[in-house]
């Protein structure tokens, strides 16, 4: 059976995680912020929370690939190998001496060695260079290669849309090198080889957090801080022209770290029904784009008329309405809920999703809505401000 997800709460099958390791352990009180966390987690107890969401998941039926696992069975592959190395050198700005000597150090280590530097970067302690001016003037706890704690995030650096999978373009530069690792996965491991891979990395900024697929051939996309209005164009204008989707709907939203993915804010958990920040429900607004074949030498993108979010979705979804949960809160528990992912849930089926437990009040809304939560603990999880579902992609569901 091909692998593919075209909807937010189709059965869900088999999802990408990734189990937190050393990247998470290089963030210090001083890098922190760069690398986009919001405090230091505690690294073993963030294993726990996670491994407790991968079971969460298993057993509920779905399969759970490790994104460690795939990177180290890819790297057992010769040109897989010599292709990242190769990348990774071209983005590396460390002088020539510790080029090559990084280059040599990348070209002898095994699969598993090769992929916990890849994730977990290298620091100037780390390699001995005698007579290099770059390793003797940089501070022992610089960074070589950039560690990527973020990749505890993998909805965003991919997308599965259908039977293809669109690799992103992350806007952070802490971010950035995410995507060398998914879309050499998908390129090269056995279990993808032949998945057309759409979008790509070094484009217009997209993320995979923005990318909401409310139905079959009806897909949102947040546009703020991280996806721009060029990558939001770049990425319509392939799913319209190949027909993997007849509706983009473009959303704007704020440019703002609480908000900084459409799925921050909202996310379904029925095949009509969203939960969503209520301080927002009422201002997000949508345009939608389709596809005019007879236009252009190919086709080309009609813009449509802006309207709210809901009266924009329902119309491109067939629906006479898409519901949302209201979640009744006051601002200031919506607020609070809202910044530790309450609106950030993952659906495993229709009305049966996965949410952090702390936030007790939007769980206990959604339950009152005859939505099933599978709640995990997220306190250490979730300070790189991420919720269930920044932290899965779904490879395939019904
Ligand atoms: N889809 C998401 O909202 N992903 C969360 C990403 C959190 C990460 N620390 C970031 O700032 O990119």
């Amino acid at each position: 059976m091909p692998l593919g997800a075209d909807s937010e709460v189709g059965r869900l099958r088999t999802v990408m995680l990734h189990r937190p390791g050393p990247e998470l352990g290089r963030l210090t009180p001083r890098n922190n912020d760069q690398l986009l966390f919001d405090g230091i987690p505690w690294l073993g107890r963030a294993q726990d929370e996670h491994d407790a969401f991968a079971q969460a998941l298993r057993d509920h039926d779905v399969e759970v690939l490790y994104l460690t696992d795939l990177l180290t069975q890819t790297l057992a592959i010769e040109a897989a190998r010599d292709e990242i190395i190769a990348s990774t050198l071209k983005g590396l700005f460390v002088g020539p001496s510790i080029q090559s000597l990084i280059g040599a150090k990348l070209a002898d280590a095994d699969p598993s060695q090769l992929a916990e530097t890849l994730m977990a970067g290298l620091r100037n302690d780390e390699i001995r260079l005698d007579g290099s001016v770059a390793h003797h003037l940089m501070q022992p706890e610089d960074f070589l290669i950039n560690p990527l704690p973020n990749l505890l995030f993998t909805r965003d650096s991919s997308v599965w849309l259908r039977d293809r999978v669109a690799v992103t373009s992350l806007a952070m530069p802490a971010r950035v090198r995410e995507t060398q690792l998914t879309g050499l996965i998908y390129r090269h491991h056995e279990r993808f080889v032949g998945t057309p891979v759409v979008h790509g990395p070094h484009l217009e900024h997209l993320e995979g957090g923005d990318v909401l697929e409310l139905s079959p051939g009806v897909i949102a996309v947040g546009i703020g801080e991280r996806t721009t209005p060029a990558g939001l164009e770049r990425f319509a204008q392939q799913v319209l022209a190949d027909g993997l989707a007849h509706t983009v709907l473009a959303v704007p939203i704020a440019q703002e770290r609480a908000t900084m993915h459409l799925d921050t804010i909202v996310t379904m958990v029925d095949v009509d029904t969203v939960v969503i920040y209520p301080t927002m429900s009422d201002t997000l607004r949508s345009v939608p784009l389709t596809w005019d074949p007879s236009t252009g030498p190919g086709g080309k993108v009609v813009i449509g008329a802006e309207t709210s979010f809901f009266d924009g979705a329902a119309a491109a979804m067939g629906i006479d309405t898409l519901h949302q949960i209201d979640t009744g809160l006051d601002p200031v528990t919506a607020e609070r809920e809202q910044w530790d992912d309450g609106n950030n849930t993952l659906a495993i089926n229709a009305r049966l999703a996965v949410a952090y437990e702390r936030n007790e009040q939007t769980n206990a809304r959604l339950e009152d809505h005859g939505i099933e939560v599978v709640t995990i603990s997220g306190d250490q999880l979730g300070s790189g401000r991420g919720g269930p579902r920044c932290m899965s992609c779904p490879i395939d569901r019904d």
